[in-house]
């Protein structure tokens, strides 16, 4: 909307889907029949070739992350490259440095932070319309076991990389990204080792707490709440992909436009909120988005192994089985208070 008409019109225009790649030839060419896109790829090498692409979306499982992100970097492609960026934050510091040095955008796909009521509620805390925030209290918790990548760790399985990265990637927007002062997570796990259900609390400077849920064998609402000193902003439901709020008692819906097929998951047509902060930062020449920045990304990763994506909530049992005491991971606080 910063253009004059007719620029707009062919900014408008030259945003197209060009092409789509997968693995199988036909699996792209399926897809491509189904969206109307002109060019079907059988490898993700064909599509960083093609001079056409200005920016790639990445959809893949998470272990794939990594490669898939620096193939199209290496090939000077811009990035939009889906949640958890990374297995853990090594991998999100290579991806995150693979971008910088080929000049080129790019930003971890945590759409939730573009939906027009985030947007509302970084305002609202940027007003001090609830004075100072206390407690942030954030749960997604799905029936997701008969899902394989959330339960098979080869496939980055874990509640923790795929569900609890929403939990606190809200922590994180509310909190402006700060440290916090100690972690204590616990969990339990699948057979497989993923981890299946996750609680996790924080203590933040100033007697300000978060409280974090998060689990891929049980249904919950999942809300949201933040609650300050003048107030309280309520996500009722659908807290990763927010469509109303209620503030100090009062909701207001953001209702998102029909899709124009079924949906695989909840509020989808919302992906096209991440998907204009792309574009608006790529005609801006800009190579991260100040809403979900590189800084935030590595926050998370780092966050996700300290809460339980990679060993967190494991050393955590292990400390207090071993002192047979009330679980207090020392690990984790050593880690948060640097
Ligand atoms: N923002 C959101 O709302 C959502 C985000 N996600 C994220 O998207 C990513 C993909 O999730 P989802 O679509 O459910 O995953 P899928 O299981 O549907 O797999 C997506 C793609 O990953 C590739 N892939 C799958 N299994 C393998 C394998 N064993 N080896 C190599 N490649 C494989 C395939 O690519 P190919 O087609 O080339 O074979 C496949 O099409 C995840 O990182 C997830 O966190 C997922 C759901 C919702
Ligand atoms: O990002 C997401 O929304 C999650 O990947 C899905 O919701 C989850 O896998 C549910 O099965």
């Amino acid at each position: 909307n910063n253009f004059e008409p007719e620029t707009q019109v062919l900014v408008n225009f030259f945003s197209q889907v060009v092409a789509v790649a997968a693995r199988k030839l036909e699996d792209a060419q399926d897809f491509a029949q189904k969206h109307n896109i002109l060019r079907a790829y059988g490898s993700y090498e064909e599509l960083a070739r093609d001079p056409d692409i200005d920016v790639v979306y990445i959809g893949v499982i998470h272990p794939y992350h990594l490669s898939t992100s620096r193939l199209f970097t290496d090939a000077k492609k811009n990035v939009l490259c889906e949640k958890p960026l990374a297995m853990n934050a090594k991998e999100a510091r290579e991806i995150l440095d693979s971008a910088k040095r080929n000049n080129v955008f790019l930003m971890e796909a945590v759409w939730s932070r573009f939906f027009p009521a985030s947007g509302e509620i970084r305002r609202l805390l940027a007003q001090g319309e609830v004075g100072e925030v206390k407690l942030v209290r954030a749960e997604f918790c799905v029936l997701a076991g008969n899902v394989r990548r959330s339960v098979d760790k080869t496939l980055g399985g874990g509640a923790t990389l795929d569900l609890g990265i929403y939990c606190l990637q809200f922590m994180c927007m509310v909190f402006h990204g700060e440290k916090p002062e100690s972690i204590q997570a616990m969990g339990t796990q699948y057979e497989s080792g993923a981890d299946k259900l996750v609680v996790v609390t924080l203590k933040f400077s100033n007697s300000r707490m978060a409280v974090l849920t998060w689990s891929s064998a049980l249904q919950l609402r999942n809300e949201a709440i933040i609650v300050g000193t003048k107030g309280t902003i309520r996500i009722p439901e659908h807290m990763w992909c927010p469509t109303a709020l209620e503030v100090n008692g009062k909701e207001t819906k953001y209702p998102l436009p029909e899709p124009y097929l079924p949906l695989n998951y909840v509020n989808s047509t919302g992906m096209r909120y991440e998907a204009e902060e792309v574009r608006q930062c790529l005609l801006k020449g800009l190579k991260e988005s100040s809403t979900m920045s590189h800084a935030d990304s590595l926050l998370l990763a780092e966050w996700r192994m300290k809460s339980g994506g990679r060993w967190g909530w494991r050393t955590a049992r292990t400390v207090s089985k071993r002192r047979n005491a009330t679980h207090v991971d020392e690990n984790l606080s050593q880690f948060c208070t640097t």
